[in-house]
C-alpha cells in the first residue's frame, strides 16, 4: 500500500461542495443549466454536486477525456474517448472537473465545447492545483485549493486504483 496523507477530509468535502453548490444556484437562478461531468475523476463530485443544486432544471451529461493513463504525469496528450449526448447549442454549460491540474484537458475540453455554440461555458472544479499549470485556465467555481502533490481518492485515480476512496490523499511517490 503506499503512503497516503489525508488533505480533504469528509466533512471539508461536504462543507465546500455545499457553498459551492449555494453560490452556482445563486448565479444560474431561474435559467436552465448543463452540467457536463469529465469521466472517469468527476462521478462521484458531480454526483455529489448536483444534488446541492437548489435549480429547477439541470441537465445532466458526461464525456470522457483520459491523458495520464497509469502514470502521475499528464502525456499531454488528451484523448476524447466519449462525447456529450445532449445537444448544448444556446445553454449554458458548467464543465465539472474532480482536478485541474496542467490544464491540458480543461482547455482541449473547452475549445471543443464550444463548437456546438453554447451560450456559455463555465469551470467548477473539485481541486485547483496550480503548481504543474501549463495553460492558462480561469476556474469559475473552484471547491478546495490544494498546493501540490498527487493526489488520489473522491474520483481521483493513480492507474485505476483509489477512485473509491471517501477522502482525497497525497500520494508520495
Ligand atoms: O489538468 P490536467 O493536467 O489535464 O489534469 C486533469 C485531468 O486529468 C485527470 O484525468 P485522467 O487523464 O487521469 O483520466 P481519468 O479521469 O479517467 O482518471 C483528471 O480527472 C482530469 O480530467
Ligand atoms: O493529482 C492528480 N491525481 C490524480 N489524477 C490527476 N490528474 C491530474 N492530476 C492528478
Ligand atoms: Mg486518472
Amino acid at each position: 500500500m503506499p503512503d497516503f496523507t489525508c488533505v480533504l477530509d469528509k466533512d471539508k468535502i461536504k462543507k465546500q461542495i455545499s457553498r459551492t453548490a449555494e453560490i452556482i444556484s445563486t448565479d444560474y437562478r431561474g435559467r436552465e443549466l448543463v452540467l457536463v461531468g469529465v469521466l472517469k475523476g468527476a462521478f462521484l463530485f458531480l454526483a455529489d454536486l448536483a444534488r446541492e443544486l437548489t435549480l429547477e432544471r439541470v441537465k445532466i451529461d458526461f464525456l470522457q477525456a483520459s491523458s495520464y493513463g497509469a502514470d502521475t504525469v499528464s502525456s499531454e496528450n488528451i484523448v476524447l474517448k466519449k462525447d456529450i449526448d445532449i445537444d448544448i447549442r444556446g445553454k449554458d454549460v458548467i464543465v465539472v472537473e474532480d482536478i485541474v491540474d496542467t490544464g491540458l484537458t480543461l482547455s482541449y475540453l473547452i475549445a471543443h465545447l464550444k463548437t456546438f455554440g453554447p451560450s456559455s461555458i463555465k469551470v467548477c472544479a473539485m481541486i485547483d492545483k496550480k503548481e504543474r499549470r501549463k495553460a492558462a485556465i480561469h476556474v469559475d467555481y473552484v471547491c478546495c485549493s490544494v498546493e501540490k502533490g498527487f493526489l488520489v481518492g473522491y474520483g481521483l485515480d493513480y492507474a485505476e486504483d483509489f477512485r473509491n476512496l471517501p477522502q482525497i490523499y497525497h500520494m508520495k511517490l
